[in-house]
């Protein structure tokens, strides 16, 4: 096929890349501009309009020329925009000719091509006038379904698959075949299905992405690439994400380097995004910037996709960096930026070097923050140690643990504490010990801050020591080590409490992900605490049923999971709906507290601290409207003044009914909002 270059309508034109050969897909076939080239990007359900796009994709031009002609623009600065149509056209003349015939099998057959497109395809939902003008008929089984039992069809092929990863890979391929059903199938199931898109079962299928790989699902962009980085953003189908999020895979859950493998992470964060926010699924980018890999293992498999070479240096990564979010400002200057998953110091230092510059923010720094404190609320109000008297040891101190330790000081600041008296409650360990500045060791620039000071020289250097010595009434771990919360520690947490008073209860957090990184199991937490913690951990544990020989019968423990699904959707989609031009301290901490106010008296009354997983996607809506009115508050929202007066004069309630006006639903097939 005619590559670019050797065209010649324009032959000053030689630096353009290639395009894509056109693929005689059904997808690539499709005009429309956004035609997806993955499952993630479907073209927006309310951008649709109820005119024929069956009709629509049997057009006769087989490639989409607004999108080829942006990937082409990106290239070339000097070239005049007419010039570069020209040029498109010939190319794509040229193009079309050669594969003329197969194209119009293709076309010809549009029921299939509709078949063959996830966010077309409404599987055995479409009505009979459907089948009838889109070429549908003998193409599918003649009966008509519900979106209910399809679900049903779902559900039960996940059940009968072995494992976690079988029923992934099924969920996977679900949605890459009919987007809607994917989400309601998760929507609907999401405490059954939420660990299989998400963690756990996600690490998993990071630790083998590249052996499980069957087609493209991300932007996957490498350093080697750096000087395109504006081709490959504007090869995305979507010309308007409006959320991505990018990880460089060097620190996945708590699996250390996986580097492209991590792009399940990505990938995984957006689904919730969708399923627990509602934010259109055809707008959301997952992103791996591949700068190599420390991981011995993926760089001795045969099958790894990525970089085969160790990581590039930090400061080479920084200038990567630099230069992947000045491109995105460029191409998607209203597209926020979630970083995810960066190692330690890169966490950190990403987050300081562009939060004041680019619409963005830190899922485990800030997510993760805002999160625990919105559980740590609750759980205060349970465990009957007031707030004054709260001592918390964190064991782990990254970018979580200083992440979360920084928005609880939030917290204690806000209630009154000097910032030094909100910073003396808390005692993190890392694996050296106590963090203390005299410790003897160089310490990492973000541990400085928590470091202690007032341990009289004396070094602690185990948890069971640092507890004997604080006597805390929480304990959170961050620290990606599986079992660190041992018995002795266990039991040595919940004595501190209990000596404080009668009816007292340990806070104990275990929040490293996934399971197998967890620093206690719920099992544990129960026995060693006599029943007695307020547990939350970062992946989910099962309810336990104890007989603990009461007249009443049998006790039932209820666990609460403390992860940053709780927030991120609602941070997301309140920023993106505030047009937020900046991730502010407020809209974070605005988010923490909402969340925390947003249990119903029966999770109150059941003795949780976070609502019901069932139940994320109506938190993330209250998040995400107080994160909206926090961006206002804070002068970010770029919304129109007369759009806030009136949501002011009418209040809450308006506000949410915008929200909830403006989130996806795959609410019906069966009249697939006008789509066909
Ligand atoms: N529940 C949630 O929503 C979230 C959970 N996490 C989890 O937190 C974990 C840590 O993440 P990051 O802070 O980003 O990692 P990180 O690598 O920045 O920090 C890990 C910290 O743990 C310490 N550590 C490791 N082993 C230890 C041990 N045996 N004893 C004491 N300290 C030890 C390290 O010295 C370091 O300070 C991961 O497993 C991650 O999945 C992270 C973000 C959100
Ligand atoms: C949940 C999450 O962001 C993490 O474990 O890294
Ligand atoms: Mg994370």
């Amino acid at each position: 096929m005619s590559s670019v270059a050797s065209s010649s309508s324009a032959s000053d034109i030689v630096t353009v890349p290639t395009p894509r050969s056109p693929s005689l897909s059904p997808r690539a076939a499709s005009p429309t501009p956004t035609t997806p080239a993955v499952t993630t990007c479907a073209p927006s359900h309310k951008r649709r309009s109820s005119s024929s796009s069956a009709r629509r994709m049997t057009s006769s031009n087989p490639l989409s020329t607004t999108t080829s002609l942006a990937s082409i623009e990106s290239g070339i600065q000097a070239a005049s925009l007419d010039q570069l149509r020209g040029y498109a056209q010939n190319h794509y003349a040229e193009v079309h000719q050669e594969h003329e015939t197969e194209y119009l099998d293709q076309t010809m057959a549009s029921g299939y091509q509709i078949l063959r497109e996830p966010q077309w395809n409404k599987g055995l939902a479409f009505t009979p006038d459907q089948r009838i003008n889109n070429n549908l008929t003998g193409l599918i089984p003649h009966t008509i379904e519900s979106y209910q039992t399809q679900c049903a069809r779902a559900m039960k092929m996940i059940q009968s698959r072995p494992t976690p990863i079988d029923k992934y890979l099924y969920l996977s391929s679900l949605k890459a075949e009919n987007i809607d059903l994917f989400y309601r199938v998760v929507m609907d199931n999401i405490r059954e299905l939420m660990p299989l898109v998400y963690t756990p079962t996600i690490g998993d299928v990071c630790l083998q992405y590249s052996s499980l790989y069957t087609r493209p699902e991300a932007l996957y962009i490498s350093i080697k690439q750096r000087k395109s980085i504006r081709t490959m953003l504007r090869n995305w189908p979507c010309k308007k994400p409006e959320i991505c999020v990018v990880t460089d895979g060097s620190r996945i859950l708590g699996l250390g380097d996986l580097g492209i493998n991590g792009v399940g992470i990505s990938i995984g964060k957006l689904a919730l995004y969708t399923a627990a926010a509602g934010i259109d699924p055809s707008k959301t980018l997952p992103i791996v910037l591949d700068c190599g890999t420390n991981n011995e293992t993926n760089l001795q498999d045969p099958l790894y996709l990525g970089l085969r070479q160790r990581r590039v240096p930090v400061d080479v990564q920084q200038e990567f960096m630099d230069e992947f979010m000045d491109a995105v400002k460029d191409v998607f200057p209203e597209m926020l930026v979630q970083f995810e998953d960066f190692e330690t110091e890169k966490a950190f230092n990403y987050l300081d070097r562009y939060r004041n510059t680019h619409r963005c923010f830190n899922d485990d720094v800030q997510g993760t923050g805002a999160v625990v404190l919105g559980g740590y609320i609750g759980a205060v109000e349970n465990s009957g140690v007031p707030l004054e008297e709260q001592r918390l040891v964190f064991m782990g101190a990254g970018s979580a643990g200083v992440g979360v330790a920084k928005q609880l000081m939030e917290y204690y600041t806000r209630r009154g504490l000097t910032e030094q008296e909100a910073r003396d409650k808390f005692w993190l360990v890392d694996t050296k010990g106590l963090v203390t500045h005299d410790r003897g060791d160089r310490l990492a620039e973000h541990k400085k801050y928590f470091a202690r000071t007032d341990n009289h020289e004396r070094q602690f250097r185990t948890l069971e020591e640092v507890i004997e010595y604080v006597k805390p009434s929480a304990l959170v771990g961050l620290t990606a080590t599986f079992g660190c919360f041992t018995e002795p520690t266990i039991r040595a947490l919940k004595a501190s409490v209990d000596a404080g008073g009668a009816g007292r209860r340990p806070i104990l957090f275990p929040l490293s992900n996934p399971l197998t990184k967890a620093e206690c199991t719920f099992e544990q937490a129960i026995e060693w605490t006599d029943g007695q913690a307020i547990f939350a951990s970062g992946s989910p544990f099962s309810p336990i049923t104890k007989n603990t020989g009461a007249e009443s019968g049998p006790v039932t423990y209820l666990p609460n999971q403390g992860n940053n699904v709780y927030v991120f959707p609602g941070l997301g989609l309140g920023a993106i709906l505030a047009k937020a031009t900046r991730v502010t301290d407020e809209m974070v901490y605005t988010g923490a507290d909402a969340l925390s106010k947003s249990l119903t008296a029966d999770e109150l009354h059941a003795g949780l601290i976070y609502p019901r997983i069932e139940r994320v996607r109506e938190a993330s809506l209250v998040v995400a409207r107080e994160v909206m009115k926090a961006a206002r508050r804070d002068g970010v929202s770029d919304l129109p003044e007369e759009q806030w007066v009136e949501w002011e004069e009418w209040g809450d309630v308006a506000l949410m009914s915008y929200i909830k006006s403006q989130v996806y639903d795959p609410v019906s097939f069966a009249d697939a909002k006008g789509r066909l």
